[in-house]
């Protein structure tokens, strides 16, 4: 290939890739493999200056503008930050400043790097008026409605600060929240999602704020645009930020040389494990903002900051083989078992695969040396195959084609990545994995039943469903593999006082498709009792507020199988509880009665929860959002400015806190 034709080609791939990665939030290849090949083309470019083009990739920010929100051109550019990897490429860096400020003192502002989705926020008065995605640096997605969904984002600054001006942050998923989130998945049998970083950006551009609303986004901090006259030094500026009321995070420091630059990378680089969020290096920025201004920007990024990116948490093993797990709704997921290799402080025996597309994209192959890389995920994954080593004789993987627990022929719907063993009846790991969610901590909470018991239980012939549970009697258990007297006595008592469990966990312990915790109990909360449910229709459940047709669907679906049908009569007849337990007890007066109303903000005397609690012994009804049917809004500090336009607007009375208490003492 001759050097312009490699050059095009270059270009032509790692755009397709910033598209995959920006707009799809559906990366195909590891960012360190995009890394590497944005500087091979960054060397070829340097080295053949007569094929510049300023629309290369090394000269733009990688995004760009979706066409589902409105588009804004930033007041202020938003750039991308150089890239660096060692002590010498710092040093590079300072001698360049050196040459453009002259040989004076310069002080430096060591932060982390957040590895999520950047935005600008621009508030005017002291009131939020605009949030706008990165986009191509020149123009971005005004994301305005899910950026106010995110608590840590004020809405109305506090103290004294400048009349207009951007700040400039990273929204990001803490690694809790993103567990939580994937927790959530699994619980009802599905995917989870691959990375903290792409799961942030994507929830940003979600079409529905109520949905942003539910994911534990966070937004931190690192930069004030546009107020230069109102600060000297960048220190000052964050500083200044966080007094406004920014959640601006406190490991950032001031330093004086290129020596403690690197004593605050080194520092991070083995402590970032300890952070509640995900960083792939440290942003060192000029500390004074007259030297920033006189340093300015390349097509691309600012000459005042650099990057110092960690080196990725990878290694390289080999793939011993690949076994297939079957999951309780018969999803299949293929594992790679590896040659144990240390790996981010653990050892590492096993990666996933996720599927079949997967496998094929990868071309990996049994007896391959492959790349493994550990992310925001638990597991581990197979980012790379090494195709130099391969040997000559090593096959194509060929993917299951039938369960690997019951024979069964595997299917794949139209649509959907993973293939799926259709036999619910009789495959083990299937009857086995809906008996463990069953008895979960979160379902029914029967303790003494571990994974193992569970599939010894099955493999005795003991249980082969849920319902089979409550037949169980201790001379059955006891002769079990480390069963004794105590521990078979305490799985009775267990599975005993599992009948008295609410309602609401009876219902998400059923193992119904798409019905995790939360609808569950919505769902419970809705019809009061199974049989309601069971009965209504498709178009009756989808009024339901939340569900939607996806959960609708596999409600329906699960109700019409007279197998399931047989197992909740039984459970019934065992003395569960397949209705919400009546809390007229909690009644305490019907003052409220016949009024919907709505609790916003913060208070003092009482939490949230306690003031909703306090409205139905009141005799009242909750609302979850400001509605003509709202009778009163209560309304706390830091309730949000759109929902007390609209209350306003719709002449509904709002109640302080006091008002509230006074009304309940009257
Ligand atoms: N795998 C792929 O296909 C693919 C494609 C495109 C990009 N990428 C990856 O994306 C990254 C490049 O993205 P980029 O252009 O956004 O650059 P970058 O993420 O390396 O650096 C710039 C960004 O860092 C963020 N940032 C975080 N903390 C900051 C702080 N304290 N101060 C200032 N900025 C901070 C800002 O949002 C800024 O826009 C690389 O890691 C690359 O590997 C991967
Ligand atoms: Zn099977």
């Amino acid at each position: 290939m001759d050097i312009s034709t490699e050059i095009v080609s270059l270009r032509n791939e790692l755009n397709q890739h910033n598209y995959n990665y920006y707009v799809l939030d559906n990366p195909t290849i590891s960012d360190f493999e995009f890394d590497q090949k944005l500087k091979k083309l960054q060397e070829l470019e340097e080295k053949h200056p007569e094929f510049f083009d300023e629309n290369s990739p090394t000269q733009r920010v990688g995004g760009s503008i979706t066409k589902n929100f409105n588009t804004v051109v930033h007041e202020n550019r938003m750039f991308s930050l150089e890239n660096s990897y060692s002590q010498e490429d710092l040093i590079d860096w300072e001698k360049r400043i050196q040459k453009v400020l002259g040989n004076v003192a310069v002080e430096y502002v060591c932060e982390l790097k957040y590895d999520g989705a950047s935005i600008s926020i621009t508030y005017e008065n002291g009131k939020l008026v605009r949030a706008v995605t990165r986009g191509d640096g020149f123009q971005g997605d005004d994301v305005t409605n899910n950026i106010k969904t995110i608590k840590s984002v004020p809405l109305q600054l506090k103290g004294n600060y400048p009349p207009k001006f951007d700040i400039r942050g990273e929204i990001i998923l803490t690694l809790a929240g993103f567990e939580k989130m994937n927790m959530e998945l699994v619980d009802i049998g599905e995917t989870p999602y691959s990375n903290p970083r792409n799961t942030a950006s994507g929830s940003l551009k979600l079409q529905n704020s109520a949905e942003v609303a539910k994911r534990p986004l966070e937004c931190l901090l690192y930069n004030i645009v546009g107020a230069n006259n109102y600060f000297n030094t960048h220190a000052n500026s964050l500083e200044a930020a966080r007094s406004f009321g920014f959640k601006v995070p406190n490991q950032s420091k001031l330093v004086k040389s290129l020596d403690e630059v690197f004593q605050f990378i080194n520092y991070w680089d083995t402590h970032r494990h300890d952070l509640p969020y995900e960083t792939d290096g440290v942003v060192i920025k000029v500390n004074d903002l007259f030297q920033q201004e006189e340093l300015g920007n390349t097509a691309k990024n600012p000459r005042w900051a650099i990057a110092y990116k960690f080196k990725a948490e990878q290694v390289s093993t080999v793939l011993e083989s690949i076994s297939y797990q079957v999951g309780r709704t018969g999803a299949i997921t293929p594992v790679a078992n590896l040659k144990p290799v240390q790996l981010a402080g653990t050892i590492v025996k096993r990666a996933s695969l996720h599927n079949a597309d997967q496998i094929e994209k990868l071309d990996v192959r049994v007896g391959d040396s492959v790349f493994v890389e550990k992310g925001g995920e638990i597991i581990p994954k197979i980012i790379g195959v090494d195709f130099t080593g391969r040997s000559a004789d090593s096959v194509k993987t060929e993917y299951i084609a039938d369960c690997p627990e019951c024979g069964t022929v595997l299917v794949r719907k139209p649509g959907e990545a993973q293939h799926y063993c259709p036999n619910f009846y009789e495959c083990p790991p299937q009857i086995i994995g809906r008996i463990e969610h069953f008895i979960s901590r979160k379902a029914m909470d029967i303790d003494g039943l571990g994974g193992e018991t569970v599939t010894l239980l099955y493999k005795n012939g003991l249980v082969s469903n849920y319902a089979d549970l409550y037949e169980l009697k201790k001379e059955q258990v006891l002769p079990l593999e480390r069963m004794a007297e105590k521990s078979a006595d305490n799985l009775m008592k267990s599975i005993e006082q599992s009948k008295e469990i609410a309602f609401e966990r009876v219902l998400f312990a059923l193992g119904i498709r798409f019905v995790g915790e939360t609808v569950a109990k919505k769902l419970a909360k809705h019809y009061k009792n199974i049989d309601a449910l069971m009965q209504a229709d498709y178009s009756e459940l989808i009024n339901v507020d939340e569900i939607g047709d996806k959960i609708a669907l596999s409600i329906r679906s699960f109700f019409k199988d007279e197998g399931n049908l047989q197992l909740i009569n039984r459970l019934k007849d065992y003395g569960l509880q397949f209705a919400v337990e009546a809390k007229e007890s909690t009644q305490v007066s019907n003052k409220f009665e016949g009024m919907t109303m709505v609790v916003s903000g913060k208070f003092e005397t009482f939490s949230r929860d306690e003031i909703k609690q306090k409205i139905e012994d009141y005799g009242g009804k909750n609302g979850s959002s400001i509605t003509g049917k709202t009778s009163v809004v209560v309304a706390g500090a830091d309730m949000g400015p759109a929902k007390l336009e609209k209350a306003t607007k719709l002449g509904i009375p709002i109640w302080t806190e006091d008002d509230f208490i006074n009304q309940l003492n009257n």
